[in-house]
């Protein structure tokens, strides 16, 4: 059985990371994770769920009480508040310190970093004056308010893999913004949509922890980024229940255990080593929390 690796390396400062995933960041209609700008510069591609607009609209100016808020909305290059330099990806990034935490606010060609390639959904939740000033930057607005049975995440992941070749969606990892912490119908919503594109990578953030799905076609190497992440963690056989789990790494490893709700799940584990593997019977969760620091 191959081997899939799984690393959080999005949660590192671009340049502390290797560039081996084209990440898309998915930005949802909860409050901005403090991390946002590290996930935003890592992203290549980025999408505004509807109301997720007013998120970015509103809180990257938070991030940056500072500074004037427009001025961050079309970010523009200031050496004045950190040093610019060329990043790996070949656009001038300032470095900024702003409460012993260390953000990268990066500018592209036209230097409007924070100016998405698209807000897609169901268009109920984003403010009149949020959707005209990006519709005056040339965001791109797709209004998909007849489907509603699809959350506008799927409809945004949809778009994403559409977006691309399949040889890139080998490669792709979707990292979806806000998506835990609030209601719970929108929680088990953004779940459901990691086992719909159970072929993607897709990670599920917020302040706190992420989530992202162990298919069972795959044992899994999880390679800790431990500035970041851990220690604690868990495994959880949401779909459906499992008759054998092993893992190695943790404080409780599992050892051809079975696991379902109503008898066993790993919650409170605890990771002891730099890289877990993990290998069930059934799709798993994967969680970790994020450490307050970064
Ligand atoms: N409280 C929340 N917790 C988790 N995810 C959320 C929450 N609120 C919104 N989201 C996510 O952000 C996306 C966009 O949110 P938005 O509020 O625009 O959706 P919506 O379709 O208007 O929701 P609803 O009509 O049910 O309130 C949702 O599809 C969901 O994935
Ligand atoms: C059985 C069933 N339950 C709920 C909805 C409602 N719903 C699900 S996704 C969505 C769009 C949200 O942007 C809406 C309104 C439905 N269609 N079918």
């Amino acid at each position: 059985m191959e081997a899939m690796r799984h690393s959080s390396t999005f949660l590192r400062p671009p340049a502390d990371a290797a560039a081996s995933s084209f990440y898309a960041l998915v930005v949802l209609n909860q409050r901005l994770p403090r991390f946002a700008p590290v996930l935003w510069s890592h992203a290549r591609l980025r999408v505004f769920a509807d109301g997720g607009a007013n998120r970015v609209y509103d809180g990257m100016p938070e991030l940056f009480p500072e500074v004037d808020p427009m001025e961050i909305r079309h970010s523009y290059f200031r050496t004045k508040f950190g040093f610019g330099f060329l990043s790996y990806h070949g656009l001038i990034s300032v470095l900024y310190v702003k409460n012993k935490a260390t953000y990268y606010v990066s500018g592209g060609a036209n230097l409007r970093w924070y100016k998405p390639d698209i807000i897609r959904g169901d268009m109920d939740s984003i403010r009149p004056e949020v959707k005209e000033f990006y519709i005056n930057l040339g965001v791109p607005i797709d209004d998909l308010s007849n489907d509603q049975d699809t959350t506008d995440l799927h409809k945004c992941v949809a778009h994403i893999c559409e977006s691309m070749d399949e040889l890139d969606k080998s490669n792709l990892c979707i990292l979806v913004a806000g998506a835990l912490g609030g209601r719970f119908d929108h929680e088990a919503g953004n779940i459901n949509v990691l086992y719909k594109f159970s072929n993607i990578r897709i990670v599920l953030l917020s302040n706190d922890c992420l989530i992202q799905l162990l298919p069972k076609t795959h044992c899994h190497e999880i390679h800790i980024q431990s500035l970041a992440e851990g220690p604690h963690c868990g495994l959880v056989p949401i779909g459906a229940p499992s008759t054998s789990t092993t893992t190695t790494g943790l404080q409780w490893d599992l050892t051809d255990t079975g696991m379902s709700f109503g008898s066993l799940i790993s919650t409170s584990n605890i990771v002891l080593a730099e890289k877990i593997t993990v290998k069930s019977d059934t799709d798993l969760l994967w969680t970790i929390s994020i450490k307050k620091g970064i």
